[in-house]
């Protein structure tokens, strides 16, 4: 696999990086700068050796036209402070301002690029229309470096496409993901159990298929534990629910139980009646799984079902975990993914946590990153590569 210096003598050429700079946001605020502190180190790599770097990345999800809640300008602020170099930040990713930023780097200078999620052509299903897009952002460059590992599940333009249309290598974040995950899938050490919550529902409850021929349990909390106990015909109020998957949910369960995969749920909630937000006060309110509210949303798990939880860890020998068990930017609803994180620095194996707002919620909770085996900054990408499941960003780059 191609890395950095298979690119030759890089002084002078403008380099395309693309990271994962998909932080977590107060307003304008960072609140866990976690990734950007990760892309550092290739980005610094590339400069120091006299290229003209060119940084692309996404923030949230804006559905492809500009909105200034998901600019990258606080990023570039913080990228420019930790690199220690200056970065000139263009309002626009293809346009006038990226081309006048570009050219005007100087050899081993740095640029960052507007949120490439502000074009439709970054993350349209149509090959043409993604082509076309990554057409004008090979132009700013003469090479690409593809170092966001937290997008390399995604087949969007500027994590593939552009791939396709200038030489191109893997950045070192790529690569030293690759080799701790790999530990995961080639003979774990069992028991092998693998936590799962967020709320990225709809992208996460498709991995668990295949993660029930691998784990021997699956712990569910977060936001994907309301559709399975609609599944199980308990009412869910106002909580997140993929209304569309109750009876995919119905067959993991049954799957699970054929293959003596346990899936643990939660067996209580703590919930509200509004979702946390800046001008109320939190009413948190435990309450059986079985008997949520009508008018309540589920915000995290209850106690027993965390007490439950860290005993099912407890004995494990290896440990994946993706996704928050509840709202934990809120202390209120914070309980649950807090005894989930401590179980895991208890683990005597090796413990993988994965994803930006998983790795942003050990941080947050005051946990030592070191008391974990590894901080992935992948979540739905090291969950597809768990899977076994090719992965675009780096498939095209392992072509011939
Ligand atoms: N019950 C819930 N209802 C709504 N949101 C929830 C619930 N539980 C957790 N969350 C939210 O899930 C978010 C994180 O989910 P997400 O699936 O994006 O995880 P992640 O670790 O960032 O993974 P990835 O890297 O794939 O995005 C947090 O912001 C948290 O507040
Ligand atoms: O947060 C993530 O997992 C990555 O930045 C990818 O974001 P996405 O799920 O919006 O593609």
């Amino acid at each position: 696999m191609s890395d950095i210096a298979s690119l030759g003598n890089l002084s002078g050429k403008r380099v395309l990086v693309r990271s994962d700079l998909n932080v977590p946001l107060d307003g304008t605020t960072i609140t866990d700068d976690g990734r950007i502190r990760a892309s550092v180190p290739t980005i610094t790599q590339l400069s120091d050796a006299g290229a003209r770097v060119v940084v692309t990345a996404h923030l949230g999800r804006p559905g492809g036209s500009p909105d200034p809640r998901y600019s990258l300008e606080p990023v570039a602020r913080r990228l420019s402070e930790l690199l220690g170099r200056p970065v000139v930040f263009a309002s626009d990713t293809v346009g006038a301002s990226a081309s006048e930023a570009v050219a005007g780097l100087e050899d081993g200078g740095i640029a960052l690029l507007e949120n490439v999620r502000f074009n439709d052509g970054e993350t349209s299903k149509d090959d043409a229309v993604r082509g076309a897009f990554a057409d004008q952002l090979a132009q700013l460059a003469d090479a690409f470096v593809s170092d966001g590992f937290g997008v390399v599940h995604r087949k969007q333009a500027s994590v593939y496409d552009v791939a396709l249309r200038l030489p191109s290598a893997m950045g070192g974040l790529v690569a030293a993901e690759v080799d701790v995950l790999r530990r995961l899938t080639e003979h774990p050490e069992r028991p092998y159990v693998v936590v799962l919550g967020g709320s990225k529902v709809s992208d996460k409850l498709g991995v668990i298929d295949n993660l029930i021929d691998k784990a021997d349990k699956l712990l569910i909390g977060g936001g994907m534990v309301f559709t399975f106990l609609k599944a199980q015909g308990h009412e869910v109020g106002k909580s997140l629910l993929e209304a569309d998957q109750l009876d995919t949910c119905t067959r993991y369960l049954a799957e699970a139980a054929d293959r003596g995969v346990e899936i643990l749920l939660p067996t209580d909630v703590v919930v509200d009646t509004a979702f946390p937000s800046g001008d109320r006060a939190p009413e948190p309110r435990v309450v059986p799984a079985s008997e949520i509210p009508s008018d309540a949303l589920g915000l995290d798990i209850g106690p027993d079902s965390a007490a439950a939880f860290a005993a099912a860890l407890s004995d494990a020998r290896t440990v994946f975990w993706n996704g928050p068990m509840g709202v934990f930017e809120v202390e209120a609803f914070a309980d649950g993914t807090r005894a989930v994180a401590e179980a895991l620095t208890k683990v005597d194996g090796l413990s993988v946590v994965g994803g930006g707002d998983s790795a942003a919620a050990v941080r947050q909770l005051g946990f030592d990153e070191a008391a974990f085996g590894h901080i992935s900054t992948g979540g739905g990408a090291s969950l597809e590569f768990l899977e076994g499941k090719e992965l675009p960003g780096i498939a095209v780059l392992e072509r011939d």
